[in-house]
């Protein structure tokens, strides 16, 4: 029997649920090619360890950004590799998938998610709003007559929206996300500190260190990389509060975007979102103080997800095997 599997096709990393298994794969989406032949290398974990560290006849690939499609035989390959890896696909069963999106993606966006899933062997493909399955697998009823809110904070997209009834009453999808703070915090070292950082080192700093509100005792920590003027290996103490101030300027655009969502819901709904508070999910949750910097600024309660990496593909595989227990009794 073909098995139900969710997908959170992420700009940062790709997640897989499997109906009756839970989330089974979490790897980077990264695909490393040669270049000169264009073959195929490495996919995912593997691929990742050799960003900002190949020679020149390797490419690593991020295949897609913002949150949607940008290399689309990357995403085919990497797509491939990972439904292969999983066991779930064979000459007589292929598996239903369904895959997330961000709001406000284009017709042309839409197709290429679709036909990368068909491509990579799924039986039936199915493409449902990330917001609305992160908050099903974050465990919130949106199918009641009560206002959810949920804050779904990625690499490329912040996708945030009003769920009521099962369906999206009013939301934002801005390409402006985690990879985002990545790019803050390295201009911030280069421009304050005279030192370049990669891609890398930057996750790493925010993640080690980084804080969405100021600290009393800022935490430190120590930093290489390659001098601006010299271009020789330096290291330097960053402390919390910098990093603070470098991604000061994209959370408010977040907050912003959050605030124009609460603004256009009528008064019953936002009554209730005061009343639940919002749900926060996607690897954005994890930074340290985004809770209390969202409340503080939306005069609303904020709440971390249980496993705010996994809500998606979680959301995606329960919402696909709810459908099928559907079809399934109606049939009998
Ligand atoms: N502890 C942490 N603190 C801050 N940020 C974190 C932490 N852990 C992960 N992240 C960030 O979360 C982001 C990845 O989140 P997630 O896996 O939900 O995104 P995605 O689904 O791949 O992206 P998108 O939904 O935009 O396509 C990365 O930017 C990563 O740096």
């Amino acid at each position: 029997m073909a098995k139900e599997i969710g997908i959170d096709l992420g700009t940062a990393n790709v997640l897989v649920y499997v109906e009756d298994k839970g989330v089974v794969l979490n790897e980077p989406s990264v695909v490393a090619v040669d270049t000169k032949t264009e073959k195929v290398l490495a996919v995912g974990t593997e691929a990742y360890q050799m960003v900002g560290r190949t020679p020149d006849n390797i490419r690593a690939v991020r295949p897609l950004k913002d949150g949607v499609i940008s290399d689309f035989d990357m995403t085919e390959a990497m797509l491939n590799y990972f439904i292969g890896k999983l066991g779930v696909k064979s000459a007589l069963s292929r598996p239903n998938i369904m895959v997330a999106a961000p709001t406000n993606i284009t017709e042309i966006e839409r197709k290429a998610i679709m036909e990368a899933a068909e491509k990579a062997g799924a039986a039936k493909v199915y493409l449902e709003y990330e917001p609305k399955v992160a908050a099903i697998g974050a465990g919130l009823d949106i199918f009641a007559p009560i206002a959810s809110m949920v804050i779904d904070m990625g690499g490329g997209t912040s996708d945030i929206a009003v769920l009521s009834l099962g369906d999206i009453v009013s939301s934002r999808s801005i390409r402006v996300a985690g990879d985002r703070l990545n790019h803050d915090i390295a201009s911030y070292v280069k421009n304050e500190h005279g030192l370049q950082v990669g891609e890398r080192t930057a996750e790493q700093i925010k993640i080690e260190i980084g804080t969405a509100i100021p600290e009393e005792e800022p935490q430190k920590m120590e930093v290489r990389g390659r001098d601006n003027f010299t271009g020789m290996p330096r290291s330097i103490e960053l402390d919390a509060n910098e990093i603070e101030l470098a991604m000061h300027d994209t959370l408010a655009q977040i907050i912003k975007a959050s605030h124009d969502v609460l603004a256009e819901i009528q008064p019953e709904l936002a009554s209730d979102i005061i009343d639940r508070g919002i749900v926060m999910t996607g690897g954005g949750a994890l930074l340290k103080g985004i809770d209390t910097l969202i409340a503080g600024k939306l005069g609303v309660p904020v709440m971390i997800a249980d496993h705010p990496l996994d809500n998606v593909a979680r959301g995606a595989g329960e919402l696909l095997e709810n459908m099928k227990q559907m079809k399934e009794s109606k049939r009998r």
